[in-house]
């Protein structure tokens, strides 16, 4: 579904961000993508989105090369980045029926997603106001249902749960969950280490741009009894 072989990426003043990471995540999987600050998230998940281009290696999202068929490529996934910038002079309902179209989803499948999302997350009363007037939170459930509109194979999510009350980030974790049972995947960063515990199927270790761990969160933990957080803070720690 996802792969990455050998993908580097060395900004302008030199800073190589990420340094062959080869990754690859099947259909049906949660992955969460963890390092510390600065490790190279971001970039890695800009680089599978196509928002910035590789330096060296290879993306393929579903067979499509994201350099070379980037329209192809990105039709197989949709994309929540970390902080929710959107153009706020519209309403909310017609934020979701511009993705709608973009995605082409049918005007009952549409209204049907819509309502089970926005409901879900308590923002569909508001639809009809106008975006400024959303707080970070509801702007946040606002992208998430828009990248949940149009049924995509891969889910990508840059730090979801920033912003979410408890409330609604349990309605995230619930429907990441469900969009890989019905055969989706989800690739989400994160810091809330217990989250990528408790709902990943494999959990992917990134620092200094790296990937130093890819495995099952009972894998990475040796079967020891140390949580997610004591074992990735002794992998991560600096000498
Ligand atoms: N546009 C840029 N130009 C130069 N260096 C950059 C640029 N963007 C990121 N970097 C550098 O690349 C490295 C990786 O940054 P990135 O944002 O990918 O990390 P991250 O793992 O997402 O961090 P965080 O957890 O803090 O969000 C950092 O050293 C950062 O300073």
């Amino acid at each position: 579904m996802l792969i990455l072989k050998n993908v580097s990426k060395i900004y302008g003043n030199n800073k190589k961000a990420v340094d062959q990471l080869t990754l690859q995540i099947e259909k049906g999987e949660i992955i969460g993508f963890i390092g510390p600050n600065g490790a190279g998230k971001t970039t890695t998940i800009r680089m599978i989105t196509g928002i910035i281009a590789l330096t060296e290696g290879i993306i393929e999202i579903n067979g499509k090369n994201i350099t070379k068929e980037p329209v192809e490529a990105k039709k197989n996934f949709t994309f929540v980045p970390d902080h929710p910038t959107i153009f706020d002079a519209i309403k909310g309902i017609d934020y979701l029926n511009f993705i709608g179209d973009m995605h082409e989803v049918t005007i009952q499948h549409r209204k049907d997603r819509i309502e089970k999302y926005t409901k879900a997350f308590q923002i569909y009363d508001s639809l009809t106001q106008t975006i400024n007037s959303y707080s970070h939170g509801m702007k946040q459930k606002l992208l998430i249902s828009g990248a949940l509109l149009p049924d995509p194979n891969l889910f990508i999510l840059d730090e979801p749960m920033v912003g979410l009350d408890p409330h609604s980030a349990k309605i995230l974790k619930d429907i990441m969950r469900e969009h890989c049972e019905k055969g989706g995947t989800v690739f989400f960063s994160s810091h809330v280490l217990e989250v990528v515990e408790n709902l990943c199927d494999r959990v992917a270790i990134i620092h200094r741009g790296k990937l130093i761990a890819c495995d099952t969160p009972k894998n990475i933990k040796k079967n020891s009894s140390a949580t997610l957080e004591e074992i990735f803070l002794e992998m991560t720690k600096d000498e």
